[in-house]
């Protein structure tokens, strides 16, 4: 049976989690990867067969805009979809709501959601290693849940959709309208040891980085998702240490407390 990943995972702790739920389906997946501004996301569209898992990180408790702008691209065509917010253990407030909505919008109908902690992609010291132990695990038994789910749903076939009953009969936390995004005013620049390979412009999921100048960003266009940080081969790509702590201080409280994942279904 066919599956697919619609992923936007600038620093790979949202693959992570949609790895560890999608792996214990028996599904041959494909992937749409969100941060590839090379794709033509507009010519995709899926089966209806195909379960689908679409996931992305939480950004000031809202859908990163460049995610959700690629991905309400996408024909969903009435496939079974999974959506999953990953948050760095602060809170991921209206993500989940947001996501179900867009994922409606593009056609999909929503049978199970998950809220799930990674490691905090600009703050490492908060979710520091996670997905852990105890998360794989946790994870493992969602996705066992969601599966059994997805096959009694596949088994009621036409009896489902002559119904037409909604198949999402459960309540993700999050409120309409969703709360303001807030840009973090946090663009990565080179420092000392950057050799101008390109790396950091190539992988951009928003093509804020020249070619001719790689050690500064265009502002406008950087979305602080920290991609240009991890691929640099020099580490050489830094933000603003002293901005980059004052936000840790007043997020310190809410990342205190080991959080849970949250699997609606
Ligand atoms: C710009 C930005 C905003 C973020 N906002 C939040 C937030 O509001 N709440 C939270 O708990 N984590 C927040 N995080 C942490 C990420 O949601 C988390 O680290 C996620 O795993 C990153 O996904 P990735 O590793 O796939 O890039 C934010 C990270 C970035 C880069």
């Amino acid at each position: 049976m066919k599956g697919r990943q619609i992923i936007f995972s600038p620093t790979g702790g949202t693959k992570k989690v949609a790895d560890l739920l999608a792996g214990e389906w028996n599904l041959k997946r494909e992937a749409v990867d969100l941060t590839d501004p090379s794709v033509d996301f507009g010519s995709i569209s899926v089966e209806k067969e195909e379960l689908t898992l679409i996931a992305v990180p939480s950004y000031g408790g809202r859908v990163p805009a460049l995610a959700a702008k690629r991905f309400r691209q996408i024909k969903g065509n009435g496939a079974r979809c999974v959506i999953v917010c990953v948050y760095g253990n602060r809170a991921y407030e209206d993500t989940l709501t947001e996501l179900e909505d867009l994922a409606e919008e593009c056609g999909f109908e929503v049978i199970a959601a998950v809220a799930a902690i990674a490691e905090h992609s600009i703050m490492h010291q908060y979710a520091t290693g996670r997905p852990d132990r105890e998360d794989e695990q946790e994870l493992k038994e969602f996705a066992e849940k969601i599966w059994k789910k997805f096959q009694e749903e596949q088994s009621k076939g036409q009896i489902w959709e002559q119904e037409k009953r909604k198949i999402s009969d459960f309540k993700v936390p999050g409120n309409r309208p969703y709360k303001e995004s807030a840009p973090v005013p946090m663009v990565p620049k080179a420092e000392d040891g950057c050799n101008q390979c390109g790396i950091c412009a190539k992988k951009c999921p928003a093509e804020a980085i020249s070619l001719n100048h790689v050690q500064e960003a265009d502002e406008k266009k950087c979305i602080s998702c920290m991609r240009c940080v991890v691929v640099c081969p020099a580490g050489a790509r830094k933000i603003n240490a002293a901005a980059a702590a004052a936000v840790a201080q007043k997020i310190e409280k809410a990342c205190s407390v080991r959080k849970r994942n949250e699997l609606y279904c």
